[in-house]
């Protein structure tokens, strides 16, 4: 049997004197969907960072695919298959989409075709040789997004990519996460429409201050209980709040 995909260990990881992540454990089997549930500052977008190598744990071990990768730098990763789509989309605005799309090739994959992005998001046919940052905001999020296309990426680390989008590029967006999922592409997914992630993931596990409070299948989580956790000072407490048993407490 396969091992997990992304396995973090009691990981602790923060800004200067600063924790933000306090011993979490996580874990992404192998060709699953995990959805990463937390409210604003709760620490989500630390932990992609230490999990694609941007930050190194203080504490912890970062695995990927049984492998530990907590001492290696996010190209080094990259070659173990993680693939980040970050935060604000990390596209070059002033370079072409076409200059973009050759950019997000990993320099070992001997086939420079633009093909798999261009098959996901047609609509970036016609704009090729466009500046990227002339294009809506729904195509530079299809830009970013293309990077999970290339080089055949078996963990894609996605934070908030539908932020700031119309419902129809969400779609958009979703439509591809789905397609990352089928092929069998391992996701963990930091995402501000909880129901649209929980209808993709298998998994989900709630952040809350730094520490992981509760995880759970998606299929077996309230989410009105997870909107009353996002609400709730019981969250930041730790304590489950009342009358939510749909919610499975956290191994922790
Ligand atoms: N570069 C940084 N330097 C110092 N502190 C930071 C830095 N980035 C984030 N923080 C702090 O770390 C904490 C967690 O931030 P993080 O961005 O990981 O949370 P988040 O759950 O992703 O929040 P959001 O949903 O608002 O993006 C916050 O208190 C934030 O202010």
């Amino acid at each position: 049997m396969t091992g997990p995909q992304l396995r973090l260990e009691g990981v602790s990881a923060g800004y200067g004197r600063t924790t933000v992540l306090r011993d979490i454990d996580l874990e992404i089997p192998a060709a699953s969907v995990v959805a990463l549930l937390g409210s604003n500052g709760a620490g989500k977008t630390t932990l992609l960072r230490v999990a694609s190598g941007l930050m190194r744990p203080s504490v912890g071990h970062v695995l990927v695919d049984d492998q530990d990768v907590t001492h290696e730098a996010p190209s080094e990763r990259r070659r173990h298959g993680v693939c980040l789509i970050p935060e604000g989309r990390g596209i070059f605005r002033s370079l072409t989409v076409r200059e973009n799309l050759l950019l997000q090739i990993p320099p070992w994959e001997k086939d420079t075709s633009l093909d798999p992005a261009l098959e996901m998001f047609p609509a970036l046919r016609t704009r090729l040789g466009d500046l990227a940052g002339r294009l809506s905001g729904g195509q530079q999020q299809m830009v970013a997004l293309s990077r999970a296309f290339f080089g055949s990426p078996s963990l894609v680390l996605l934070d908030e990519v539908s932020m700031g989008l119309a419902p129809i590029v969400v779609d958009t967006i979703f439509e591809a996460l789905h397609v990352l999922a089928a092929r069998g592409t391992a996701l963990l997914i930091v995402e501000q429409y909880v129901s649209r992630a929980l209808a993709v993931a298998d998994h989900v596990y709630l952040i809350g201050h730094g520490s992981i409070i509760f995880q759970g299948s998606s299929a077996s989580l309230d989410q009105a209980a997870v909107m009353r956790h996002y609400l709730s000072h019981d969250l930041a407490a730790g304590q489950p709040a009342a009358g939510h048993p749909a919610v499975d407490r956290g191994p922790t």
